[in-house]
């Protein structure tokens, strides 16, 4: 996320980062759905290593960072221990979060419920042997989750500096439910939820030339799309949504310190 010149953000603007984060998470999971489980690439038995989904991830983002990602906040390693520097300079940014923004990381909660929760509900039963090209789209579908919930910690940013009196003396109570009602806007989560529906209805049509994009915005046409809308819904609902709000807390928690 880029506060242009070192500007204070606003919330909409933070929004409209999610908004933008959910056609690659979307995407990336369209992409995914091309090949089926492949459990064999999830299978810790095979090596020592791990499993090939892990290995991949392992070794992916040590080129990663040498090629200077993990510089932001909001782009978290799945694996940041011994992590090689940037080979390449990198350009400095504002830094516009509490430097304890980089100690806030939900990725194994996001490993989890991926590999665990999520495959199963949008891959479809079987082994077409392609091992490979699939832990590569696995790594793709949780960069783009994992940056879209840690931008909770910009979110979280927002929201105190906009009102610093009604955030303080929870974050000093360390009163975790009370911050959680407090950065919680049910109306824009029952949109969110709405809009990423629609997304993978859109994003997720075959199209043909005879085709009229239009007949296809519905919910009969469902089963076709490469990814069940309502999945997305689902996913948002119960795990996007909840650990964005959970790096919201964590993230306020450390705010005063
Ligand atoms: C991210 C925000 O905080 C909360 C989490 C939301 C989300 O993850 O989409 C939406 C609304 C809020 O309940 C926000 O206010 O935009």
């Amino acid at each position: 996320m880029d506060a242009g010149g070192g500007e204070q953000l606003r919330l909409a603007e933070v929004r409209d980062q999610l908004i933008r984060e959910e056609d690659s998470i979307v995407f990336a999971l369209i992409e995914r759905a091309k090949r089926p489980r492949n459990t064999p690439a999830y299978s810790a038995a095979a090596a020592a290593a791990g499993s090939l989904a892990e290995f991949f991830v392992r070794e992916a983002e040590v080129l990663h960072a040498k090629a200077g990602h993990y510089q932001k906040p909001e782009d978290v390693p799945f694996f940041s221990q011994d992590l090689p520097p940037p080979v390449f300079p990198t350009k400095g940014r504002p830094k516009v979060l509490h430097p304890f923004a980089s100690l806030v990381c939900v990725n194994d909660a996001i490993w989890k419920m991926y590999f665990n929760e999520l495959l199963p509900l949008f891959t479809a039963d079987g082994d077409d042997g392609n091992y490979a090209e699939t832990v590569a789209l696995d790594f793709a579908c949780l960069q783009a989750l994992s940056r879209r919930i840690h931008c909770g910690k910009y979110v979280a940013e927002v929201k105190f500096k906009d009102a610093p009196q009604d955030y303080s003396p929870p974050i000093r109570a360390k009163d975790t439910n009370a911050l959680m009602n407090l950065l919680t806007f049910t109306a824009v989560e029952e949109k969110v939820k709405k809009r990423v529906e629609k997304k993978a209805r859109i994003f997720g049509q075959n199209v043909t030339l005879e085709d009229s994009v239009g007949k296809q915005d519905g919910d009969a046409c469902d089963s076709h799309c490469k990814v069940d809308p309502k999945v997305l819904s689902k996913l948002y609902d119960m795990w996007v949504m909840p650990l964005t709000k959970d790096v919201e807390v964590e993230y306020l928690l450390r705010r005063l310190d």
